[in-house]
């Protein structure tokens, strides 16, 4: 028989070879080791105090009572120290690995009746030493049950015990909600009165479920309805018909653990009588059964944690689809509250339309476009969006929420705030219907919503026959990069990067294109007096995406490269010929493209005047041709003010090509 006490273990690094990663959780990593003087294969626990310094009082707690403990059935500690800014824990190495491990890699659908009596039986013997010294574990699941090469069973973690005799803020602890929801009791997610040891009984008895399905029961829904199954439902148990395989005596071992009231759960000790144990085997029996022909434990951690991963990554991509969809179910509040957002989102998306329709043919822009939903990021939505309305409601959708406040009524509502904590079901979900904390008022947020659902839709609507889902998701926003910006009815700086309010990482294309489109200048300006007959008031309305914005720089950044002095319309004194030269060249060359421009909508007007001159001579019948014929006065009217004002571009044009030639002459 081992004798820890007669060994000195060494508490320096530097004695201990690390070989490969056996373990982690959510506060540590193990590794299997060498105790180079001692020549004993080791595990250590490596614990990141960096990374957990808000729960250094629970790891001490964990080391000191590791280190406490004598039990042949609890995981001890031989000793622990500082590495850098690790704690190490040094304990014997457990080469089976965890219950759950083994079912992982080898018992997906759970163990035979006499291993679980086995490994219950030794798990129950050292709940009757824990609970005789005050303490409860408060962790008892498969995970935490760990096997050694010898068969021997030994209960590990206690990250999260808590000790009977402790007073002050270790006592309140035993009120707190920990430990993992599955194999949480009722008790312990209410509350109401604090726990004992009988919430390790409770645990124990789900720990029997595990080990005989190969999953706890409710393992696969989300922690809240987890909740919500263990507080409403009755307890879970053996079912008669499908689990025949196994005795009356553990379906009733099983039952007495389960009962909702916790004093009337037998005590560990009494538990151990029960005649469900006296089917227990020796720890050879774990090892000629269980433990023969697995792999070693780092290659099956290795393959659970690959498999683990494909798992993972499904779930990922499945629940980024159904989020999208949510998103756009309901409606732009779930994504963005912020006006200037919004208008520049909408705007992406009309970008995004056109080059999308144009580029549908191929297919190839569709296969960005599906890497750029995957890469939907945060970053190009606010903050609060993705933390709690996403997240909140899509969660609260899926896990009902609203069901669970209803059926708690009669419970502390502590634990569900608790929950709503840790999973992102906060408070500010009710916010999102009413203030969204952005200044918005609630029907300010409604008239976005509308506004932006519409723009959605026609957007769906463009895309005819395209798979509703498709178009009904949110990629559009999340496209911006690449998209080539053309024609000059897109002010290239409406959007300042100051009017993205509250998020500087964020990358609209008009940023990114600005300075390349200074060029068009001129001709953008020479459209928007075309547009807009008070000719360029500094807010000018222009149209961006679905949206019409206004732009207070527009104006001042219109003509940078212009080299003429506003006041006087000439050269300015202190540029040289040749740049004069060069300068005069193109505005020539933007005037030819005008005039020609120019000439199309003159001889555009002309025929459409004549038309209309036409059916102007038609004599009115009623009070609503009246009314479109006064319309038709109006718009002639219109036309022929925009004829003269292009007949005086046309002259201001052949003035200036006139000096162009004349300076071009002088230089020569
Ligand atoms: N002595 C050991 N020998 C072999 N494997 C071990 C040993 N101790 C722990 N492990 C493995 O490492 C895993 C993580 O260890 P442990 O549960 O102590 O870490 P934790 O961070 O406290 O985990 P949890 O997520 O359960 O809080 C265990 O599930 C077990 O599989």
């Amino acid at each position: 028989m081992e004798h820890p006490l007669e060994k000195r273990y060494p508490v320096s690094a530097q004695d201990y070879k690390l070989y490969e990663e056996v373990g982690d959780g959510v506060s540590a990593t193990v590794f299997r080791a060498l105790c180079i003087p001692l020549n004993e294969i080791v595990a250590i626990k490596v614990l990141d105090l960096e990374k957990c310094n808000n729960d250094l009082d629970g790891i001490c707690r964990e080391v000191q009572t590791m280190s406490l403990i004598d039990h042949p059935n609890l995981l001890s500690a031989h000793c622990s120290f500082t590495a850098g800014h690790c704690l190490w824990v040094v304990m014997p190495y457990m080469a089976g690995g965890s219950c759950l491990h083994i079912m992982k890699s080898a018992y997906p659908e759970g163990f035979e009746e006499p291993v679980i009596a086995t490994l219950l039986r030794e798990v129950l013997k050292a709940l009757v030493y824990l609970h005789a010294h005050g303490h409860i574990h408060r962790d008892v699941k498969a995970g935490n049950i760990l096997i050694d090469s010898n068969g021997a069973v030994k209960l590990a973690d206690f990250g999260v015990s808590a000790c009977m005799f402790d007073s002050g803020d270790r006592q309140r602890s035993r009120n707190t909600f920990v430990g993992t929801p599955c194999w949480m009791a009722p008790e312990v997610m209410q509350q109401l009165h604090g726990y004992d040891f009988k919430a390790d009984i409770w645990s124990l008895g789900i720990t029997a479920l595990e080990l005989a399905h190969g999953h706890a029961p409710f393992s696969k829904y989300p922690p809240m309805k987890v909740l919500l199954m263990t507080l409403q439902n009755a307890p879970p148990g053996l079912d008669y018909e499908r689990d025949k395989r196994f005795s009356k005596s553990f379906k009733e071992m099983v039952a007495t653990c389960l009962v909702k009231d916790p004093k009337k759960r037998p005590a560990s000790e009494k538990l151990l009588k029960h005649h469900f144990f006296k089917h227990a085997r020796s720890y050879d029996y774990l090892v000629h059964t269980i433990l023969d022909g697995l792999a070693p434990l780092g290659e099956r951690l290795l393959k659970t944690k690959e498999a683990d991963l494909l798992v993972q990554n499904k779930a990922l991509y499945e629940d980024k689809e159904q989020l999208s969809q949510q998103e756009y179910i309901k409606g732009i509040s779930a994504w963005n509250f912020n006006l200037e957002d919004l208008k520049s989102q909408a705007a992406i998306i009309q970008y995004y339309d056109d080059v999308s329709n144009a580029e549908d043919q191929d297919g190839s822009m569709k296969q960005m476009e599906r890497s750029d939903v995957e890469g939907l990021s945060e970053e190009r939505m606010s903050p609060e969006t993705v933390t709690t309305s996403i997240a909140a409601a899509s969660q609260e959708d899926r896990l009902g929420l609203h069901d669970l406040e209803g059926s708690l009524a009669s419970f502390p509502i502590k634990p569900l705030q608790a929950l709503k904590g840790c999973f992102d079901i906060g408070e500010d979900d009710k916010g999102a219907n009413g203030s969204n904390g952005k200044g918005f008022t609630g029907s300010e947020s409604e008239q976005l919503i509308i506004k932006s659902s519409r723009a959605m839709n026609q957007n769906a609507g463009k895309n005819e026959g395209e798979d509703s889902r498709q178009s009904s998701s949110l990629p559009r926003q999340a496209i911006p990069e690449y998209k080539t910006f053309s024609g000059s009815l897109m002010p290239d700086n409406t959007f300042s990067s100051r009017k993205v309010t509250g998020d500087e990482d964020r990358n609209f294309p008009q940023l990114k294109f600005q300075s390349d489109r200074n060029y068009s200048g001129p001709l953008y300006r020479q459209r928007r007096e075309t547009n807009n007959t008070d000719n360029a008031s500094e807010s000018a309305v222009v149209q961006r995406g679905r949206f019409k914005v206004t732009s207070a720089d527009l104006s001042s950044k219109g003509a940078t490269n212009c080299i003429f002095s506003p006041s006087t319309g000439g050269p300015s004194p202190n540029v040289t010929a040749c740049a004069i030269l060069s300068s005069l060249q193109y505005i020539l060359q933007q005037n030819t493209v005008q005039r020609e421009e120019l000439i199309r909508l003159i001889k555009y007007l002309e025929q459409t005047s004549g038309k209309l001159g036409d059916l102007t001579e038609i004599p009115p019948s009623s009070a609503r041709e009246r009314e479109l014929q006064s319309q038709l006065f109006q718009l002639q009217q219109r036309i022929g003010d925009l004829a003269g004002e292009l007949q005086n571009q046309k002259v201001k044009n052949l003035q200036l090509e006139k000096q162009l030639h004349a300076l071009g002459n002088n230089k020569v």
